[in-house]
């Protein structure tokens, strides 16, 4: 299917949950995900997330935990770092900011080709450290299992639908009978997911849209091997669709590193031969999910970087460290957003109001208010500021309308 193709079916299948609701959820677990939950219900009920949480493996359940620790701590910190409120007086105006999370998210958690008990975490804890009070949880079936919901039960997750794709984005961004309507849907997934959340902004928040997962690798002529050869297969296991770039200097390591790669990989890599200066020009223009800066002297570089989701910086990081464990969530813009979007974090649910308080002494403000309304024949504008300081009776005595309002 191309993108036009691709647009129109998932318009289908959205206006179909928008007006069948459960029943078309019902129809398109049976169709895609092959599972009859008609009987059953698509809730998660809080017995099944515990008894997950009991039959994990203690050494999964370590693993998961200190991801989750760092995670948290990032997060955070993150929070600390941002200014609640904030504002200044001047000629008796005070103007300023506030911060206000949304109130009720819905985490999109895929599970078509693997789980990621990893995305679970990465997105639900950026949420948690922003204030979100209601926070969602929908995966599709076939990959719901055990470490899936101990992670969204460690981070606190009641409310867990056992729903993926397009239908998952649908059921949150209209509601159903089952599953209550939210502010904003965020998470990663397929360019079914991806479109269908494009299509219901505006209904609802997203975050940005990351689809199919990919890295650029910047390597210069001293990287080992192995590292860019393993680093490159990581990407391309997700997903057919990945990709992956392999910018180096050096024609000798180059060829080294595609001799190892399967064919199959091959296909989804693009390799440029170019000095290190010039490879950061192009990943700029790619503005990739991932960069790596597998280089020894990557300070330089780092300075010139300015479109990527994350940085992976010298030999010792790979983007694995990212996804899992490292601390900023692993949900990052693809297909070029990070041109002028960024990966989830805490400023993701925060909504920014801005604040004004006028002084009624502050008359020579409100005449330039009836002045500008006046500019743009807005006579109610104007009312609205001579009101408060030259006329406080306007209304009262004026019962004639001269605006058809
Ligand atoms: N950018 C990021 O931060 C990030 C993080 C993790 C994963 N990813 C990406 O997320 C994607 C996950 O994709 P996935 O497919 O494994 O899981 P998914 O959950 O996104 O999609 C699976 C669901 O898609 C639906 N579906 C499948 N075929 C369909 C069809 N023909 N028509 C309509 N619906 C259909 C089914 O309901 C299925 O359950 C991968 O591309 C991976 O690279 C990205
Ligand atoms: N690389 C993916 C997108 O950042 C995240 C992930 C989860 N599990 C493994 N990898
Ligand atoms: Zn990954």
């Amino acid at each position: 299917m191309d993108a036009k193709q691709i647009s129109i079916y998932v318009s289908d299948i959205i206006e179909d949950i928008k007006n069948n609701g459960d029943e078309a959820v019902f129809k398109y677990l049976k169709k895609f995900d092959n599972v009859d939950l008609s009987k059953k219900g698509y809730r998660v009920s809080q017995k099944v997330i515990d008894d997950a949480a009991k039959r994990i493996p203690k050494q999964l359940k370590n693993v998961i935990k200190s991801s989750y620790s760092n995670i948290l701590a990032y997060h955070k910190y993150e929070r600390s770092q941002i200014k609640k409120r904030w504002n200044y007086v001047k000629n008796g105006l005070k103007i300023g900011q506030f911060y206000r999370p949304v109130e009720s998210v819905g985490l999109y958690v895929p599970g078509g080709r693997f789980p990621y008990p990893s995305t679970v975490i990465m997105t639900a804890v950026p949420a948690m450290a922003a204030g979100v009070k209601r926070i969602v949880m929908v995966t599709p079936p076939k990959n719901m299992n055990d470490a899936v919901l101990f992670s969204a039960k460690l981070c606190g997750i009641k409310e867990i639908y056992c729903i993926g794709g397009v239908m998952a984005v649908g059921a949150l961004a209209y509601g159903t009978k089952t599953l209550k309507k939210v502010d904003m849907i965020v998470g990663p997934g397929n360019a079914y997911v991806n479109e269908a959340k494009k299509q219901v902004f505006g209904r609802v928040g997203i975050d940005s849209l990351a689809g199919p997962t990919e890295v650029a690798i910047i390597a210069d002529k001293d990287v080992p091997t192995d590292y860019v050869v393993a680093d490159v297969m990581a990407q391309v296991e997700h997903d057919p669709l990945a990709k992956t770039y392999l910018l180096c200097e050096s024609a000798k390591k180059m060829s080294e590193i595609e001799k190892l790669l399967p064919k199959e990989a091959l296909k989804q890599l693009r390799t440029e031969l170019c000095s290190l200066n010039k490879a950061v020009d192009i990943v700029n223009n790619i503005a990739p999910e991932h960069l790596e800066l597998l280089v020894k002297n990557y300070q330089i570089l780092l300075k010139n970087v300015r479109n990527a989701g994350a940085v992976f910086v010298g030999y010792q990081t790979p983007t694995a460290s990212g996804d899992y464990w490292a601390g900023p969530s692993h949900v990052l813009p693809t297909n070029g957003s990070a041109k002028f979007s960024s990966g989830l974090s805490v400023m993701t649910f925060l909504k920014r109001s801005a604040y004004i308080e006028m002084n009624k002494n502050n008359k020579k403000a409100y005449k330039t208010i009836a002045d500008f309304a006046q500019a743009e024949n807005m006579q109610y504008h104007k009312k609205s500021a001579e009101v408060r300081y030259l006329i406080p009776s306007f209304f009262s005595k004026c019962k004639e309308r001269t605006v058809d309002i």
